[in-house]
């Protein structure tokens, strides 16, 4: 495998998710994997779903034309893809439980484990370069796997932004991947970046189609296992929180979704339109600019993440907080948990008055 190859692989895909999408679209409608509007939802006409059927088509020509399909490693993540694909098509389909979802996840999670696919230790700056996670390797990978899935459903909420938050994180991906020489990570990074770039041509606003829970699951599965074959054990300096930051915007959604919820009384799964995209538009942005500033917090996390990985402690200490007081700061303007939680407001107002 060489840089051409992944290249070679990085077109295939582009153009097959160009040529397959409409058909993709046309299957969708007939078989009635379409998106009624309602009062949660942002779009107002019935939309096709289960666009990450083209995402997925995509990636399997690319993989095929890039020789990746040669690599043992790549064929237990194909079966869990396809398993994630199969479960994301019934979903779009016939709108399935949160738990139904979340076991399967689980599933194709502990399966990826059992291959010896895992992080095995996380460097903690002060402490230790290597921190070997023993059997809690098993629980904390499935975690990230399920937890990541996740997080990409949870963010595809407006006209490509999941899609676009993606290629951002995976292009992260690919430059680290790059700069270590690790041609493999790289290969399949390029890949799937190219057949979501494809879709994006199709799903950014207006959207002629959405990739349901079919592609958002499946890029989440996909970004999950790429920062597990190569983030967490290629890069030394703070290993745990580079791929974090990388995925820093999906995960600080979750994050403060779950944080809602529990304060709100809700369950955990219940779906709402309070998501960091539904409150950008309360604020007053367009569909299109909501998408677009995201993108911007996207790339601050992406950018921050190379940043960390060839600064000192210090630096990358101050980096952190400084991502962490931002992502506040938006939750806060935004009221993305509800309008009483606003600490770091009104700290800032106790501190003024004061003066
Ligand atoms: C239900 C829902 O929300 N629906 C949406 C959705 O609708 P849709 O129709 O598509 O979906 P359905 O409703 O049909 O289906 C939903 C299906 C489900 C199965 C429901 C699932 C519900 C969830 C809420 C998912 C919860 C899943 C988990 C497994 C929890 C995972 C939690 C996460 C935050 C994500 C994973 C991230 C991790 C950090 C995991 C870490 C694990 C490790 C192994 C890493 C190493 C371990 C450590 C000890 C690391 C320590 C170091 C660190 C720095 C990490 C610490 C960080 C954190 C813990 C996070 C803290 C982060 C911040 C404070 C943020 C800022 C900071 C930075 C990032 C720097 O979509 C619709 C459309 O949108 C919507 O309407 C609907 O509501
Ligand atoms: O490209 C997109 C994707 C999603 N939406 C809106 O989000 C919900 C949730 O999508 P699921 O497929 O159920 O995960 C969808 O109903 C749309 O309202 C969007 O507008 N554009
Ligand atoms: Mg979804
Ligand atoms: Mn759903």
């Amino acid at each position: 495998m060489d840089y051409e190859r992944a290249l070679l692989a990085f077109f295939v895909s582009l153009a097959t998710v160009l040529i397959v999408t409409p058909i993709v679209k046309k299957f969708a409608i007939k078989i009635g994997a379409v998106d009624q509007p309602n009062k949660r939802k942002v779009h107002d006409r019935v939309m096709p779903r289960m666009g990450g059927l083209a995402i997925f088509i995509g990636v399997a020509a690319g993989a095929l034309a890039g020789g990746l399909f040669l690599h043992n490693k790549i064929t237990a993540i194909s079966v869990g893809a396809v398993l994630i694909v199969i479960l994301g098509i019934f979903d779009d389909k016939y709108n399935l439980s949160a738990k139904f979802k979340f076991l399967v996840q689980v599933l194709v999670a502990c399966l990826i484990v059992s291959t010896g696919l895992k992080m095995d230790f996380f460097s903690v700056p002060f402490l230790t370069d290597r921190l070997e996670l023993g059997w809690m390797a098993y629980p904390l990978t499935v975690l990230w796997i399920v937890g990541i899935t996740n997080a990409i459903n949870l963010i595809d909420g407006l006209d490509g932004l999941a899609a676009g938050i993606s290629v951002i994180g995976l292009t992260t991906i690919a430059v680290m991947a790059f700069s270590a020489d690790k041609i493999l990570i790289l290969s399949l990074s390029l890949v799937v970046i190219g057949s979501t770039i494809g879709f994006l041509f199709y799903n950014f606003h207006p959207a002629k189609i959405f990739m349901g829970d079919t592609g958002s699951l499946f890029l989440g599965y996909m970004i999950s296992v790429l920062s597990l074959l190569g983030l967490y054990k290629s890069v030394t300096l703070f290993s745990v929180v580079v791929p974090v930051i990388i995925l820093g915007v999906p995960i600080f959604d979750t994050t403060f979704a779950i944080i809602r919820r529990i304060l709100n009384k809700q369950p955990i799964s219940a779906p709402d339109k309070s998501h960091i995209h539904h409150r950008l538009m309360a604020f007053g942005l367009s569909h299109r600019m909501a998408v677009i500033v995201i993108y911007m917090i996207g790339l601050v996390f992406s950018l921050s993440a190379i940043l960390l990985t060839s600064a000192t402690i210090w630096l990358s200490l101050i980096i952190i907080f400084l991502l962490v007081m931002f992502m506040q700061v938006i939750a806060e303007v935004t009221g993305l948990v509800n309008e009483e939680f606003k600490p770091f407001t009104k700290f800032y107002k106790r501190m003024v008055k004061r003066q």
